[in-house]
């Protein structure tokens, strides 16, 4: 299947000498939920303006669903909706409103049909004559999702969806998000939370001072470059790992109550096996045993921390 969005040797030059991209390839298949992981000021806001066309790229090319951002930018931005971080609309102005006026900037007829059931979709029909300033954050949240949607898009964009959002309301987001995925839209989403990339995307990529450096499923990139860590809770704390156990890959908390072995989950020979042999000969006593599989952030944390 041809991807439904296609990046070549992208790079992006601010007028301020800064290079903040940095000769990106990428291809977003279409129907999928990909996720721009990278620490901040690292380039995902740019990347994405760049995508929708709202940033000229310095040189590279961007196709959107066949149509190049630049020389075909309103077919192309007409396939993309853009939730931006900041929420931005009229406050004064009603839901219905607001939702309908989006489409009509796009130059779409109007079709109150598709009007209603997207606002169904996304919780918001009850409130469809409510002034925005009366909303909730997280229904204004959806109205900015339901505004970038107007128009009906095949690709959205969602910077930071769930900043300064509850946990409730995250989870609420995460389920509407699949919902729209379910119903065809490809989803480009940029999050701090890695949790959140952990929960929803099928692939990830990481972007560090403008180069992307990875892009992977996220199963591959956990199975890949996941470990595994052995903690164990010692019965008496311990001033420094003894000599013995110096060739282990063993470190030590800060208190002295816990040795933890970290090793690869995929090895056959994970070593456990002896070290617990010679922390018996050693009369190292342990009252507890946890093992832990490292979660996405361990991984995003050493990527981005390796120059
Ligand atoms: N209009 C601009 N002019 C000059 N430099 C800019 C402009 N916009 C962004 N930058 C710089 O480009 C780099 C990438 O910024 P960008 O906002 O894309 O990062 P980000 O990954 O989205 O960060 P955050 O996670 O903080 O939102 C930063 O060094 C930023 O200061």
């Amino acid at each position: 299947m041809q991807p439904i969005i296609s990046i070549q040797q992208l790079n992006k030059r601010y007028a301020s000498g800064l290079h903040a991209l940095k000769d990106i390839d990428l291809e977003i298949e279409r129907g999928e939920i990909f996720a721009l992981l990278g620490p901040n000021g690292a380039g995902k806001t740019t990347l994405i303006s760049t995508i929708c066309g709202i940033s000229r790229p310095s040189s590279g090319t961007v196709i959107a669903d066949g149509h190049d951002t630049v020389s075909d930018y309103r077919a192309a931005r007409a396939k993309i909706g853009l939730v931006p971080q900041e929420l931005s609309t009229d406050m004064f102005e009603t839901v219905l409103a607001t939702v309908k006026f989006s489409r009509g900037l796009f130059g779409k007829p109007q079709n109150d049909a598709y009007i209603e059931k997207l606002l169904r979709d996304l919780s918001l029909w009850d409130k469809h004559s409510a002034k925005i300033m009366t909303l909730s954050g997280g229904m204004k949240r959806r109205v900015m999702i339901a505004k970038a949607l107007a128009h009906e898009p095949q690709i959205l964009f969602l910077d930071e969806p769930t900043a300064g959002v509850d946990v409730e309301l995250r989870r609420d987001m995460w389920q509407m998000v699949r919902g729209l995925r379910d119903n065809g839209v490809t989803i480009i989403l940029t999050t701090h939370y890695i949790e959140e990339a952990e929960e929803m995307a099928d692939r990830i990529g990481v972007i560090r001072r403008g180069e992307l450096i990875l892009v992977e499923d996220k199963h591959t990139l956990m199975e890949k470059l996941g470990e595994r860590e052995l903690r164990l809770q010692l019965q008496q704390p311990l001033a420094s790992i003894p000599v013995a156990l110096s060739g282990y890959p063993l470190t030590l908390t800060e208190d002295g109550s816990e040795l933890i072995y970290t090793f690869d989950s995929h090895s056959d020979h994970t070593g456990i096996a002896e070290l617990l042999r010679k922390l018996d000969q050693h009369g190292i006593d342990f009252r507890n045993l946890r093992s832990r599989e490292s979660s996405l952030e361990d991984i995003f944390v050493s990527l981005v921390r390796a120059s």
